[in-house]
């Protein structure tokens, strides 16, 4: 094919006859993938289709997000806390992606959105099952938000199974209790489905590992990879707040609750804050 048609050369060996051979899309179902989006406006609003694709690429990351933090909790319940990072490392990446993603969402206009919002009824984010487990799965475990999902069995099996779990945080102090860091009994045997509060008496020992790095450096790593996590977390729901003001500005939400006002809340609540208490204490 002469370069001057500005068009590529169909490989010989290109494979073409897929009626007894796995596709692209068959692998991927994409079928069922892409039948998926179904809006409900009528007429049909243009940025409908912007938003639900916005959720449901979040709902996918949201789902790899709980698949690696799964993973990351089982490799530290069994001391191997490389493979646990790698995974960490993992959903760092995502969560940048989603914080990213944001921008997309924020084209839509306050008018653009007036004209479908009536037909969401009373649907929120505050209903994801996967972004409720992946709070629970940090450790933000509160028994009230499983009362969400009680017209769904599926959802609240999924989100049990994590609420009865210890959260990544519980499993992190678990394995530096078995390495010989001073953890008190209490920590390693609480009862899991408790919100987690600052600790005090766990600072000195996050200080110990801060002060001397190079001597606890497995230790030291793992904590600021926690401390990225939450700091990116933190980021989303920024994002998700401004990107809510600038969309719908003080209105209550669609699932109940005062809006804004309530996101601005969630900005407060800490992860893992004894891994931020300790920058208190450092140096002078
Ligand atoms: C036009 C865009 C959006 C608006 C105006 C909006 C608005 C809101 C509001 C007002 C709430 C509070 C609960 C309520 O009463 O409804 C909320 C919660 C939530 N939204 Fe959105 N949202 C938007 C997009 C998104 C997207 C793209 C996601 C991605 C999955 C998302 C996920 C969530 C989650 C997870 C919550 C619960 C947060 C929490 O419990 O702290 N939202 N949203
Ligand atoms: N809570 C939003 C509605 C909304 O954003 C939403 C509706 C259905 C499914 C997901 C949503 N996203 C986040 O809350 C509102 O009050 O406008």
């Amino acid at each position: 094919m002469p370069v001057e048609k500005n068009t590529r050369e169909f490989d010989p060996n290109i494979v073409t006859d897929f009626r007894d051979r796995m596709s692209y899309s068959s692998y991927l179902d994409l079928d069922t993938l892409l039948r998926a989006q179904r809006p409900v406006s009528t007429p049909p609003h243009h940025d409908e289709l912007l938003f639900i694709i916005q959720h449901q690429t979040s709902e996918l990351w949201l789902k790899l997000m709980l698949h690696e933090l799964r993973a990351a909790s089982a490799a530290l319940r069994a001391d191997q806390l490389a493979p646990a990072l790698k995974g960490i490392a993992r959903v760092k990446h995502i969560q940048r992606t989603l914080t990213e993603q944001w921008s997309v969402l924020a084209t839509l206009t306050p008018s653009e959105y007036a004209e479908f919002r009536g037909f969401l009824g009373n649907s929120s984010g505050f209903q994801s099952y996967q972004y409720r487990a992946v709070e629970f799965a940090l450790g933000n475990k509160n028994r009230r938000m499983l009362s969400v999902f009680e017209s769904d069995p599926d959802a609240l099996a999924l989100l049990t199974d994590v609420y009865e779990a210890p959260s990544i945080y519980d499993e992190f102090l678990r394995y530096l209790h078995r390495a010989g860091y001073p953890i008190p009994i209490d920590v390693v045997q609480r009862d899991v489905t408790e919100a987690w509060v600052l600790h005090p008496e766990l600072v000195p020992t996050f200080v110990s590992i801060y002060q001397d790095a190079s001597a606890n450096w497995a230790a030291y790593e793992a904590c600021e990879e926690l401390v990225d996590l939450e700091d990116n977390f933190q980021l989303w729901r920024f994002r998700h707040l401004k990107t809510v003001q600038r969309i719908i500005g003080m209105k209550t939400g669609t699932g109940g609750s005062s809006g804004a006002a309530f996101l601005q809340k969630a900005l407060e609540l800490t992860f893992f804050p004894e891994l931020f208490a300790v920058r208190t204490e450092i140096g002078s």
